[in-house]
C-alpha cells in the first residue's frame, strides 16, 4: 500500500481520522496508564448540543456538511426562521455568489466546521462548547467566487475564515470575532500537470491522498505525507507551511510551492514567474504561512517528481539519543540523506515498541527509522554504522510505514480512559538541540507535577544547520484538563523561547501560539506584517486575530 491508495478521511468533529477504521487502546497500555494514575472521567456532556452561544440556532434534523452542499441548503434553513447567524441581507450576498445551494446555515454543517484537532479542541467538543461555531458554511466552487465574497466582505460586515481540510491544531479555524466558514471542498482540480517543468498546477481544496491519487494517475509524486494526510488540503498545506515524514528527501511544502494564486479583499495577486528570481523580495514566501490573515490561496503550482518504483525502510538502533543525534546530523550536513529520517528518544522508543527485544535483548536505547524512495543507498547506512548505528532490518521500518498514520487515533481512546495526551514541536539550531530537549521536558514535568507525565521525543524534520523536536506528552487528566494542559504549555512555550528557539516548526501559529510569535518577532517586524494586513485586508475580515492580534479595524 502506498499513500496514493489511502483513501480521504471524512472527519467526524471532535474525533480524529478515518471513523471506519477507529482503533482500540492495546490492553498493556491501559495496564500502563494506571502507572500514571490515569482513571477514566465521568462520562462527557453530549457533544454538539446548544450551549446557548449568541449565535446558535435550535438544532434542526439533519442536514450536515455533505447535505449542505447539496439542493437547498441555504433556502431551507432559511426557511426554518428565527435565530439564524447570518442576516438576511448576509445570506442575500453569499447566495448571490455561489447559489443558495452552497451556502449552509444548518446546525450539523456548523459545528462540523469549528475548531480543529488539537487535544484542547477536542476536549472543548467533548464538553459541547459551542464557542466559535461559525454562523454559516459557504461553498465557493472557483477563484472569482472566493474573490467576489472577499471583496463584499467589509461590506456585509462579515469576517471569514478559510477552512481546507480542517486540521489545524493551533486554534486556526477559531478566529476572536463572529465569523463565517468558507469552506474550500469544491476546489478541487489538478489544472495542469506541466511535464518538462515537472509542476503540477494544484486548487486549494484538494485533499492529501487526492493529490497523490491525480498524480499518480500520470506517474508523480508530490512527496508531501503529514500524519494529517488523510484529512490535510493543499490549501492548509501552503497556508499553514506544513511540513510531511518525507521533509528529508522532498522538502517542506512551502519549498516545494513554485507559484501561488491568492484572493484578498482588495484583489488578487499571482506570484511565481519563474523557479527562482532576483526581482525583490520573494513574496511567495509572505504569503506562505500566513494563515488566511491576507487572503485565500486559491491554487498552488507545485513542484513534482516521478513515483518511485521501489521503496525501503528500516529501523536502526542507537545507544542513545545522543549518539542518534550525532548520526542523524552528519546525515542532514554531509549526507546522503534518506527520504525519511527520524530518531526517537529513549521515552518514545520505549513506549512506541511494544516488543523491546526489537532492539536487541532488552539492552535499551533508541530506534531510528530511515527510508527510502527509490533506490537503498549503502553510503547512508555506511554513515549509520560509522556513527554506532546498529542495522535492525527491515522489519522496524515497515511496522513504522504501516503504522505512520495510525498514531493519532490512538489520542481519543486516550482521552476516553482519563489520560491527557498532547503533541507540540519547535526548531532550533543543532547546537542547541541537547538543551532545548532537556529545557522543554523538563517544563512539562514541572508544569504537570501533580499528574506526573511520560514525555516523549523524536527528531523527524533535519537541515544542515538544525532540525526539529516533537514532543509528545501523556498523563492522567485532572478535573479540568483544557487548563491542565493550557498550563503546561505555557511553560513549554517559555522555555522553547527561553532557549532562543521557534514556537513552531510546522504547525504554525494560529491563536494559541500568536503571543508567543509576536514576541519571537518583535514589535518592529510585527508592525511590518500589520502593515501588509492593511494593505491586503483593510477592513480585518480574514481570519481576524489568527496569526496576528486583531488590529483597528478601517471604517
Ligand atoms: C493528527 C494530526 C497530525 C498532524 N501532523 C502534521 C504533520 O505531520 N505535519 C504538519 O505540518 N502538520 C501536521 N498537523 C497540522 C495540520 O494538519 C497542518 O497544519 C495542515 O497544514 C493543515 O491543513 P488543513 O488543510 O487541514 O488546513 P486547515 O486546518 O483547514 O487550515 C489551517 C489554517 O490555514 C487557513 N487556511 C486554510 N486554507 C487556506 C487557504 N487556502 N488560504 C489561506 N488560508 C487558509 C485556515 O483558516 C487556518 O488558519 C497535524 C494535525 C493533526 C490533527
Amino acid at each position: 500500500m502506498t499513500e496514493s491508495d489511502l483513501p480521504v478521511a471524512n472527519l467526524t468533529p471532535g474525533r480524529w481520522g478515518n471513523p471506519a477504521q477507529s482503533v482500540e487502546l492495546p490492553a498493556a497500555a491501559r495496564d500502563a496508564l494506571k502507572h500514571l494514575g490515569v482513571r477514566r472521567p465521568t462520562p462527557p456532556a453530549e457533544a454538539g448540543e446548544e450551549s446557548g452561544h449568541p449565535g446558535a440556532e435550535p438544532a434542526p434534523e439533519a442536514g450536515g456538511a455533505g447535505s449542505a452542499v447539496g439542493a437547498g441548503g441555504a433556502r431551507s434553513a432559511a426557511a426554518g426562521g428565527a435565530g439564524l447567524g447570518v442576516t438576511a441581507g448576509q445570506l442575500e450576498f453569499l447566495s448571490s455568489v455561489v447559489g443558495s445551494q452552497h451556502v449552509a446555515l444548518e446546525w450539523e454543517a456548523r459545528w462540523g466546521h469549528t475548531r480543529g484537532y488539537s487535544t484542547t479542541d477536542l476536549l472543548r467538543f467533548r464538553a459541547g462548547d459551542t464557542d466559535d461555531v461559525p454562523d454559516a458554511v459557504v461553498y465557493p466552487g472557483t477563484h472569482d467566487e472566493v474573490q467576489a465574497i472577499l471583496a463584499g466582505a467589509a461590506e456585509h460586515d462579515l469576517a471569514v475564515v478559510p477552512y481546507a481540510g480542517g486540521t489545524s491544531v493551533v486554534g486556526g479555524l477559531a478566529p476572536t470575532r463572529r465569523f463565517i466558514t468558507l469552506d474550500l471542498r469544491r476546489l478541487d482540480q489538478l489544472e495542469e500537470l506541466d511535464e518538462i517543468s515537472r509542476t503540477a498546477t494544484l486548487q486549494a481544496g484538494v485533499r492529501g491522498p487526492v493529490a497523490e491519487a491525480l498524480l499518480a494517475e500520470r506517474g508523480y509524486t508530490l512527496g508531501h505525507f503529514p500524519q494529517s494526510y488523510e484529512g490535510a488540503s493543499i490549501g492548509g498545506y501552503a497556508a499553514a507551511r506544513s511540513s510531511g515524514q518525507s521533509s528529508a528527501g522532498y522538502g517542506r511544502f512551502d519549498q516545494m510551492v513554485v507559484a501561488l494564486t491568492i484572493a484578498t479583499p482588495r484583489g488578487t495577486i499571482q506570484l511565481g514567474r519563474a523557479p527562482m528570481s532576483a526581482a525583490g523580495p520573494d513574496l511567495r514566501q509572505l504569503i506562505l504561512g500566513s494563515e488566511g490573515a491576507f487572503g485565500i490561496i486559491t491554487s498552488v503550482v507545485v513542484r513534482i517528481r516521478p513515483r518511485p518504483t521501489e521503496r525501503h525502510f528500516e529501523g536502526w538502533r542507537f545507544d542513545d539519543f545522543d549518539s542518534g543525534l550525532t548520526a542523524v546530523r552528519r546525515l542532514a550536513q554531509d549526507g546522503p540523506l534518506p527520504t525519511v529520517l527520524r530518531l526517537s528518544d529513549e521515552v518514545e522508543t520505549a513506549v512506541n515498541l511494544a516488543d523491546p527485544d526489537v532492539l536487541g535483548g532488552g539492552s535499551g536505547g533508541v530506534l531510528a527509522i530511515i527510508g527510502f524512495d527509490g533506490p537503498y543507498n549503502q553510503a547512508t547506512a555506511d554513515v549509520l554504522t560509522a556513527s554506532g548505528g546498529t542495522n535492525l532490518g527491515e522489519g522496524p521500518g515497515e511496522t513504522w510505514r504501516l503504522g505512520r498514520y495510525r498514531a493519532p487515533y490512538l489520542r481519543d481512546p486516550l482521552l476516553d480512559e482519563g489520560a491527557l495526551v498532547e503533541t507540540l514541536e519547535t526548531a532550533t539550531f543543532w547546537s542547541r538541540v541537547p538543551a532545548l530537549k532537556a529545557a522543554v521536558t523538563q517544563a512539562l514535568v514541572d508544569a504537570l507535577s501533580t499528574t506526573p507525565p511520560l514525555v516523549l521525543c523524536h527528531i523527524s524534520h533535519v537541515y544542515e544547520t538544525g532540525a526539529s523536536l516533537y514532543f509528545t506528552v501523556i498523563c492522567a487528566q485532572t478535573d479540568d484538563p483544557i487548563t491542565q494542559w493550557r498550563t503546561a504549555k505555557a511553560a513549554a512555550n517559555k522555555a522553547i523561547a527561553e532557549a532562543g528557539a521557534t514556537i513552531s516548526h510546522h504547525h504554525g501559529i494560529g491563536t494559541d501560539h500568536r503571543a508567543a510569535y509576536t514576541a519571537e518577532i518583535g514589535p518592529l517586524a510585527l508592525e511590518a506584517l500589520h502593515a501588509v494586513k492593511q494593505t491586503l485586508d483593510p477592513h480585518n475580515v480574514m481570519n481576524p486575530g489568527i496569526l496576528l492580534p486583531e488590529i483597528q479595524r478601517l471604517s
